[in-house]
């Protein structure tokens, strides 16, 4: 259903100098930075799969979407959706996809929610029954009715987000793309959303690619992943494979306050606990990343008990979250000097 195949986007950006005189310079220069922002990416995603598109900050997860959705045309490789071409094919491709960029509105800023609708209904030719339906499941599940005469620009972020997501879906898109789909909402509508999504995948077999920084978006929602690193995909296969590769645990405690400093407490689980990472978390708590092949979370825990004055311990099963820090540690693509460009 998603095709790339050795994909590649890179970016010029201005090389700028530091001062007043840099500034100036760097107007008339034509010397480059060039952001490998995609680096010959190859994947398929099959129709009817829930997969999270999961990297740091600058990994080049958005451009990918762009280069999805038609909205960039690739440097170099191809992209593909339902076997078109979305730069090509724009129009074609937008009938059959939903998108949703968080950070970014689709709607028309002075419409009121429901004419934006309306107004969406023609442009997909969204047949009657099918708008009926939608709207009926937005009302139900999104509480979209209480938005109805409100103009966008009124919104919170929370209920723009909402109307933003049941456009997406308004005209029964093969293919969902969401960028940061949940970004603004409360938790109750975090979960609203995911249930939705995953309504839509299960009763019509929406192929859904996701990327967030919320964890709880991507075990809420995804059965697979992909995982980029520096542009370059780094992963692919389920979610299960995914945690089944992580190498570090962590068990997080709360000890008596006053039993020991915090200082104390890191250096008695240096002392008992090597190879291990004891990181200080909110509230006196302090969370331990050991790795799996020189400790058991058992292990781990006989020492805290027989050590500390614990208050509390919290042992996270699928631990996506060390997985997820540890991929985010990664640094976003690095800008290589292209000397003088055109
Ligand atoms: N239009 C552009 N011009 C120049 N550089 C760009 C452009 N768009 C993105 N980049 C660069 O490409 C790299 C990847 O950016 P991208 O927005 O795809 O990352 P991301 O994984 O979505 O990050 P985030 O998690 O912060 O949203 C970054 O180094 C970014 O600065």
């Amino acid at each position: 259903m998603i095709v790339a195949e050795h994909v590649s986007k890179h970016f010029k950006r201005h090389r700028r100098e530091p001062g007043l005189r840099g500034s100036l310079r760097t107007m008339f220069s034509s010397q480059y930075d060039l952001v490998r922002a995609v680096d010959d990416v190859s994947f398929e995603v099959p129709a009817g799969v829930k997969i999270a598109y999961i990297g740091a900050n600058g990994a080049g997860k958005s451009t990918t979407i762009k280069l999805l959705t038609g909205i960039m045309r690739p440097t170099t490789g191809q992209v593909r959706v339902d076997g078109l071409d979305p730069h090509r094919r724009r129009v074609e491709v937008a009938h059959r996809i939903g998108v949703v960029f968080g950070q970014r509105s689709q709607l028309w800023w002075d419409l009121p929610v429901l004419d934006s609708f309306r107004v969406l209904r023609h442009i997909y030719e969204v047949p009657r029954a099918v708008y009926d339906r939608n709207m009926r499941l937005f009302r139900d599940r999104l509480d979209l009715g209480a938005l109805g005469n409100t103009p966008v620009r009124q919104l919170s972020l929370g209920q723009r987000m909402r109307a933003e997501i049941a456009a997406s879906l308004l005209h029964d898109p093969a293919v969902l793309f969401l960028d940061e789909p949940t970004i603004g909402l409360d938790l109750v509508l975090k979960q609203a959303v995911r249930d939705l999504i995953n309504h839509v995948n299960a009763e019509l077999g929406t192929t859904v690619m996701l990327t967030s920084h919320d964890i709880g978006d991507i075990t809420g929602i995804c059965d697979q992943a992909l995982v980029v690193d520096r542009g370059a995909i780094v992963h692919q296969g389920t979610m299960r494979e995914l945690l089944r590769s992580v190498d570090t645990r962590a068990v997080t405690f709360e000890y008596a306050a006053g039993s020991v400093t915090e200082a104390e407490a890191l250096q008695i689980i240096a002392a008992e606990l090597p190879d291990v990472r004891a990181i200080p978390a909110e509230s006196g708590r302090i969370r331990v990343e050991y790795p799996v092949e020189r400790w058991s979370a058992r292990q781990v825990i006989a020492v805290l008990l027989n050590r500390f004055d614990l208050t509390d311990v919290l042992v996270p099963d699928a631990d996506l979250e060390t997985l997820l820090r540890r991929i985010y540690a990664g640094s976003p693509a690095e800008p290589v000097s292209v000397g003088d460009g055109a």
